[in-house]
């Protein structure tokens, strides 16, 4: 490295300039003798060594002012003046060269007056040959000795320059300490690192940086050193930071390599017994401490809500079982799953649902004890660790609290939405001693707490896994269903009492499942619902619904009606209805003879976007049932907001028609059917008295297995061909 303006830090050597007899002399010798100026470069020779002569002090400086001389031998007294003259003239010229004074001169002030004016020896003739080389000998000498002097200083303090340069401007914080630890030396980078001038901390202790933990660390370290003991290589640790801007103290990580150097070199005493000095070097490891620290969290922490994750959770939950076998304790396991989650985040969309979530989370936090861990496996899941119960009601304490705090409401931007939660819970070692079982045990008894109903709680049994192992297989089973084409629609005939005529149908869902043959929608729409298959399914039905409908529009009965069953969540989205839409425009189907059953608990869904989707069916045409009429409360408002064509009498008016209360229902929603214009299909029709009493209560179109179950479509096309016989025999005789 090369300073500004300085020479190469080694770019000569020290043996170079002391290498004195190989370097050459030049002399110059100044006596008005000239017999002796011709004798003396005899006398003197020596290799490598010059003469020049001159006999006066005017031509001696003439000499001098062109050329450099290593020795001057010169005469004290001179033609046109005295040597002392070309003395004065080399100290006013500043010149180094050296001079060996000769002289005749018997007073010893000459001499004394000579070296204070710069001789550097003095000869006095008469002079023995052997006196005079050696005072040239010792001058010569000397001079070189003075000059390879001056390079060392010179290097000493180029080099002193550089390391100086090079401490100053490090990027790291170097400082020395005295042997009782405080500051005697702190660079310039203190201030932009620590926001310390240098003046506050010299003289401080290095302690008053550090934090109390690493300061006992830092202290022992130092006392080790000050005994001579070899200090640790590199620390970490936090220093106090002033910041300059707002006062206020941080701290800043830094690695700190610290190093004892002895202060003063005593020779003969042992070296332990030296005092220290501390010589330390900060490098500021702040931010690749924190960009460590948020690469650890991300990789620990759901980003959404900040909570552990699962790989987190494993280990405190592995960590927690074995200090739960040590001390021969309990710890439980509490698995979450957010019902109808998938809903808000399909009505509302994904930053509603996730600001549901992050509410959540919050609220799940100030149920739990510090010590409990609360994670976010996913989605809608979250899972807790209480790492240390008497007893495992103490877990169910805690379910409790939680649906407690679920009973407040949470404020979404499109207003307030009560969440409520299934909880599943294991315990160990009851319900198992491993990590994952634990896990899988509090999941399989919170999908139980799903079935029965939703919004509560259930300690795992070992009797829940048959069912839960059903309920995998199901969804592994229905996701591949499709694409098997493993579905199939079979159509349920609807009957006019009055002309004995098949009118509609209603086309029911089956799955030709591989090992346990048709399976009927009970057993699977909910299962295809909660793991986001239905709206593929849906869509599959919508198609092959409405070609079947044209087909037989085609083949001549353009008179016939069909409907269908779409889920709720069908109508969280555009998708499905766009599709009706667009099926029935392309099949070319006329006015109401599809329609859609949509039930009471897509009614009351009641949204603005839900209304403005059953509006756009019924703007193409499309008719609108009302499923499961009269079994919901607001059945009359309902009727106001939405626009249905249809209504059908509940399977469960129709069973218990001698029932208390019954007659008076039904008498109702046939005159609603018809003060409203509305088409009117009881369902569930078994037995003939049932149809009878229908009949006379003014319905005229049915539905049930009076008439026939659900078929197939080739089975419908032959009763569309022949209508069998016995539907003539149901019918009843027609009131007089
Ligand atoms: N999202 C979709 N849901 C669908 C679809 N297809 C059907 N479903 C829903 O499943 C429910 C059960 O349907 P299913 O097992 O097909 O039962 C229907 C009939 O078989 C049954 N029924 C008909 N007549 C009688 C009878 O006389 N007695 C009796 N005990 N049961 C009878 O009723 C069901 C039809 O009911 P409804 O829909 O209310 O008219 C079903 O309720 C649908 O909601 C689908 O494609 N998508």
């Amino acid at each position: 490295m090369v300073i500004p303006g300085e020479a190469p830090f080694f770019s000569h050597t020290l043996s170079d300039r002391t290498a004195t007899h190989e370097r050459p002399s030049r002399i110059l010798l100044v006596d008005d003798d000239a017999p002796l100026r011709r004798t003396l470069p005899h006398v003197l020779a020596h290799a490598g060594r010059h003469f020049e002569e001159c006999g006066t002090v005017s031509d001696a400086i003439r000499r001098l002012e062109n050329n450099r001389y290593d020795l001057i031998l010169l005469d004290y007294r001179l033609p046109d003046g005295s040597g002392l003259d070309v003395l004065d003239w080399l100290a006013n010229a500043g010149r180094t060269e050296s001079v060996v004074m000769i002289s005749g001169e018997d007073a010893i002030d000459a001499a004394i007056g000579a070296l204070r004016r710069g001789a550097d020896d003095y000869v006095r003739k008469p002079y023995h040959v052997a006196q005079l080389q050696r005072a040239v000998q010792n001058v010569l000498h000397k001079a070189l000795l003075e000059q390879a002097n001056g390079v060392m200083s010179q290097r000493l303090k180029s080099s002193e320059r550089l390391h100086r340069y090079l401490v100053e401007s490090s990027p790291d914080f170097i400082f020395t300490l005295n042997p009782s630890g405080a500051f005697n030396y702190v660079n310039p980078r203190v201030q932009t690192m620590l926001g310390y001038t240098r003046e506050q901390l010299l003289g401080k202790a290095f302690s008053t940086l550090l934090l109390d933990d690493d300061a006992i660390r830092v202290e022992a370290l130092l006392r080790d050193a000050a005994r001579g003991k070899r200090m640790h290589p590199v620390l970490e640790l936090r220093l106090r930071r002033l910041d300059a801007q707002s006062g206020q103290p941080g701290t800043r990580t830094v690695t700190v390599t610290l190093n004892a150097v002895p202060i003063s070199n005593r020779s003969g005493e042992d070296a332990s017994q030296a005092p220290v000095g501390i010589y330390g070097v900060a490098r500021d490891i702040s931010e690749r401490k924190r960009a460590e620290e948020i690469i650890t969290f991300q990789a620990y922490h759901d980003q959404l809500t900040h909570l552990p994750n699962r790989i987190l959770f494993k280990d405190r939950l592995e960590l927690a079982i074995a200090q739960a076998q040590r001390r021969g304790g309990l710890l439980a396991v509490m698995f979450i799953d957010v019902d109808r989650f998938k809903r808000v985040n399909d009505t509302y969309g994904h930053s509603e649902g996730d600001r549901l979530l992050r509410g959540l989370a919050a609220r799940l936090k100030e149920t739990l004890r510090k010590g409990d861990t609360l994670a976010r496996l996913g989605g809608d899941e979250f899972i807790i660790l209480l790492p240390d119960i008497a007893h495992a009601e103490d877990a169910e304490t805690i379910a409790q609290k939680i649906h407690t705090a679920l009973k407040t409401p949470f404020q979404l931007e499109h207003g307030s939405f009560h969440a409520t939660v299934s909880i599943g819970i294991s315990v160990f070692p009851r319900d198992g001693d491993v990590a994952e079982q634990l896990t899988q045990h509090a999941d399989i008894a919170m999908y139980q707490i799903k079935r029965e109903g939703k919004n509560g709680f259930r300690f795992y049994d070992p009797d829940l896994n048959a069912h839960y192992r059903e309920r995998i297989a199901l969804e592994d089973d229905l996701r591949g269903a499709l694409a098997r084409n493993e579905f199939s629609l079979h159509y349920q005939p609807q009957i006019s009492m009055d002309s004995g005529k098949l009118v509609g149908v209603e086309a029911l869902l089956r799955w030709q499942h591989p090992t346990h043959g048709l399976v009927g929608p009970a057993a699977f729409i909910q299962v295809a619902e909660e793991v986001g298959l239905i709206r593929d399914i849906s869509h599959w039905v919508v198609d092959t619904a409405t070609r079947q409908l044209a087909r037989w529009h085609a083949r001549g009965h353009q008179a016939l009606r069909m409907s269908i069953n779409l889920s709720s969540h069908d109508f969280d989205r555009d998708d499905t209805i766009d599709q009706v839409a667009d099926c029935v425009l392309r099949c070319g189907l006329a006015h109401d003879r599809f329609e859609v059953e949509i039930t009471e608990r897509v009614m009351m869904r009641d949204t603005d976007e839900v209304i403005a989707r059953i509006r756009r069916l019924r703007d193409c045409g499309v008719g609108i049932s009302i499923d499961d009429f009269g079994t919901g409360y607001s059945a009359l408002a309902y009727l106001q907001k939405f626009p249905v064509s249809s209504l059908k009498i509940d399977r469960s008016f129709v069973d218990n028609l001698n029932g208390e209360g019954t007659q008076p229902i039904i008498s109702a929603i046939t005159g609603i059917a018809r003060g409203f214009g509305l088409h009117l299909v009881a369902e569930g029709v078994e037995r003939q008295e049932q149809a009878q009493r229908l009949q006379d209560m003014g319905c005229d179109i049915m539905q049930g297995y009076l008439f026939s179950k659900a078929v197939t479509a080739g089975e419908l096309d032959r009763w569309l061909e022949a209508p069998p016989q016995h539907i003539e025999a149901e019918r009843a005789p027609r009131p007089q």
